[in-house]
C-alpha cells in the first residue's frame, strides 16, 4: 500500500536516480493499453477522457499503444492549460501524429461518444474535494453510458487514501494503478491491476530528495535538550542542529556547574540550569513537567556522562515522560527493557547498538533485518548510525547513503539528534528519523569539499539549512 504523498515522495526519488517522470508516465500509458486489450477486441471503439495533470498524460500515452482500436481522445479543457511539461507533450505527440484528439472548450456542450469502453483519464491521485465542473457533469455522463469503464490510477473523485468520494465519482468496472495498491483502492468493487511502471526499488529503499521536500516544508516547534553534566559541546551541539532544521526555540536543561558554559556557545539557546554537576532523579518530575507542558521534543543524553545515577534519572525521565524523544548517546543504556508511553528514536552509535543486543557490523546494509528486529523488539524508531544510516520501525526499514568518512568527526551525532529532534514536532517518528539523517549526511557532503577530512561538526551548523532547503541534486 502507498499513499499519495509516499507516492509523490517515491516519484522524485526516482527522477533523482536516474528514471524521469516521463519514463514513467511511458510505461503507465503502456499499462494501460495492457489492460485495454485484456477488456475490449481490436477494432472496439475506445474513448479516451482525460484531465489536464499527468492523469491524463498517462492516457495520452495510453492512446499511441492501441493503434488496433477505433481511439479517440477528448480533453476538457484547453491543452495550453494542461498542468505539467510531459502531459502537454503527450498531447502535443498525438495531435502531431493526427490521432483523434480533441479539446471539450465547452463543458456545457460535452456528449460522450459511443463507445464500448471508457478510459477515465480526468483525475487520478493530484484530485482536491468534489469534483468540479466539468469533470463532475462528465462523471455523470459516463456512469450513464452503456461502454465499460477502465479508470486510471483512481477512478476520477475517489481519494486514493480514504477511498472516500466527496461528491460524484467515476464508477469503474476495472482500475489499473501504478507501482504499489492505494489505500482507496483496497475495497473497490470493480477489478485492481497494480502496475509495475519500473519504478527502482532503491527510490523507495534509500531516502531521497522526494522524503526531504515531503517533510521541509512544515517545521517548527520546541526543542527540549537534557543533556550535559561532565561535558558541554554535545548539548550545545544538539541544540544548536535543532534551530537549524527548523526549531522555534531550543532549551538545554543542564546542571549549573556547566550551563554557564553551555550558554557561552550561542545566546540562539535557552539554558535552565538545575542545581548539582550532573542529572540525578531529583531533576526528573521537573523536567518531564516542563517537557510536557510545552509538548516539546526532547533530546536526552548528549554529554550526560555515564554516572549510575544519571542512567537512572534517564531511566526515570523516560518511564514517566509520555511525549516525543530523541534518545542518544548516554541515555541509550536506558533502552532496553524500558515501558514507556513515550514516541522514541534511538540514535545509537555502532557501539552503543551492539550495547543495545543490536548487531555490530561494519556496514550495516548487511544487518538490516536485525536492526528491524531489534526495532520491533523495543517498540520504537532505531536510527542505526554508520558509513550509511540505517532507519527501521520494525516494519519499514530505509536506508540513508549521504554523508562522508570527514563526518566521523565527533560531534556529528549530536548535530543528526538536533536535526531528529527538530523535525520531530512536526512529522512521525519515522520520517523525522529518515529525512533527519538524510539532511546531516548532505550538510556534511555540501562542505566535503572545502574541508575535507578536516570537517567539523560545528561547521556543519552552517550547512544545515542549505541540506534541508537548498535545490542541490547533488
Ligand atoms: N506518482 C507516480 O509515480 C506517477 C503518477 N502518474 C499519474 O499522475 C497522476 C497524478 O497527476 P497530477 O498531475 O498530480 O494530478 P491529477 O492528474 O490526478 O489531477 C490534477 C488535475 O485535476 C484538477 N483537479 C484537482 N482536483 C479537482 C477537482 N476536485 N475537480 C476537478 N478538477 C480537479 C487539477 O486542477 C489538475 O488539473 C496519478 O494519478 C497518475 O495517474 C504518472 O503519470 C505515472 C507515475
Ligand atoms: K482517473
Amino acid at each position: 500500500m502507498i499513499t499519495a504523498d509516499r507516492m509523490a515522495a517515491v516519484d522524485e526519488n526516482a527522477e533523482h536516480l536516474g528514471v524521469p517522470r516521463k519514463q514513467l508516465m511511458e510505461s503507465s500509458g503502456n499499462a494501460i493499453a495492457r489492460r485495454v486489450r485484456e477488456m475490449v477486441s481490436p477494432g472496439a471503439r475506445v474513448c479516451i477522457v482525460a484531465g489536464r495533470g499527468n492523469n491524463g498524460g498517462d492516457a495520452f500515452v495510453a492512446a499511441r499503444f492501441l493503434d488496433e482500436y477505433d481511439v479517440s481522445v477528448l480533453l476538457l479543457g484547453r491543452a495550453e492549460t494542461i498542468g505539467t511539461d510531459i502531459a502537454r507533450e503527450n498531447w502535443d505527440a498525438l495531435r502531431r501524429a493526427e490521432y483523434d484528439a480533441t479539446e471539450v472548450k465547452d463543458s456545457g456542450a460535452f456528449e460522450l461518444p459511443d463507445c464500448d469502453l471508457v478510459i477515465d483519464a480526468m483525475l487520478g491521485t493530484g484530485v482536491t474535494g468534489a469534483l468540479r465542473e466539468p469533470a463532475a457533469t462528465v462523471a455523470r455522463a459516463i456512469n450513464d453510458a452503456d461502454a465499460a469503464v477502465l479508470a486510471v490510477d483512481v477512478p476520477s473523485g475517489v481519494n486514493a487514501d480514504s477511498g472516500e468520494a466527496e461528491g460524484v465519482a467515476v464508477e469503474a468496472d476495472a482500475v489499473v494503478t501504478f507501482h504499489d495498491m492505494k489505500p482507496g483502492l483496497a475495497d473497490h468493487d470493480g477489478d485492481v491491476t497494480v502496475a509495475d511502471i519500473g519504478i527502482p526499488a532503491a527510490a523507495e529503499r534509500f531516502v531521497g530528495p522526494g522524503d526531504l521536500r515531503s517533510v521541509r516544508g512544515d517545521v517548527g516547534g520546541r526543542v527540549f535538550v537534557i543533556g550535559g553534566g561532565p561535558f558541554t559541546g554535545a548539548p550545545a551541539l544538539a541544540a544548536q542542529s535543532a534551530l537549524r532544521a527548523g526549531a522555534d526555540l531550543s532549551f538545554v536543561a543542564a546542571p549549573n556547574t556547566v550551563a554557564g558554559e553551555i550558554q557561552g556557545y550561542a545566546e540562539d539557546l535557552i539554558v535552565q540550569p538545575y542545581d548539582g554537576d550532573r542529572l540525578t532523579p531529583e531533576q526528573v518530575d521537573g523536567l518531564v513537567e516542563t517537557a510536557e507542558s510545552y509538548d516539546d521534543t526532547v533530546i536526552i543524553g548528549p554529554g550526560l556522562g555515564n554516572a549510575d545515577e544519571t542512567i537512572d534519572a534517564a531511566t526515570d525521565f523516560l518511564e514517566s515522560f509520555e511525549g516525543r524523544a530523541v534518545v542518544d548517546a548516554d541515555a541509550l543504556p536506558a533502552i532496553p527493557g524500558l515501558d514507556t508511553d513515550a514516541t522514541l528514536v534511538c540514535t545509537p552509535n555502532r557501539k552503543e547498538l551492539a550495547e543495545m543486543d543490536g548487531p555490530d557490523a561494519d556496514d550495516l546494509r548487511e544487518v538490516t533485518d536485525e536492526i528491524e528486529t531489534l526495532a520491533d523488539d523495543i517498540g520504537h524508531v532505531v536510527l542505526a548510525k554508520g558509513a550509511t544510516d540505517v532507519i527501521s520501525d520494525g516494519d519499514r526499514t530505509r536506508v540513508v547513503r549521504t554523508g562522508n568518512t570527514g563526518m566521523k568527526v565527533g560531534g556529528t551525532g549530536d548535530l543528526l539528534a538536533g536535526i531528529v529532534a527538530g523535525l520531530f514536532g512536526t512529522t512521525d517518528a519515522f520520517d523525522a528519523a529518515c529525512v533527519g539523517s538524510f539532511v546531516n549526511g548532505r550538510a556534511g557532503d555540501l562542505l566535503y569539499d572545502e574541508r575535507y577530512e578536516g570537517l567539523l561538526a560545528s561547521d556543519m551548523l552552517e550547512t544545515i539549512p542549505a541540506a534541508m532547503w537548498g535545490e542541490d541534486d547533488a
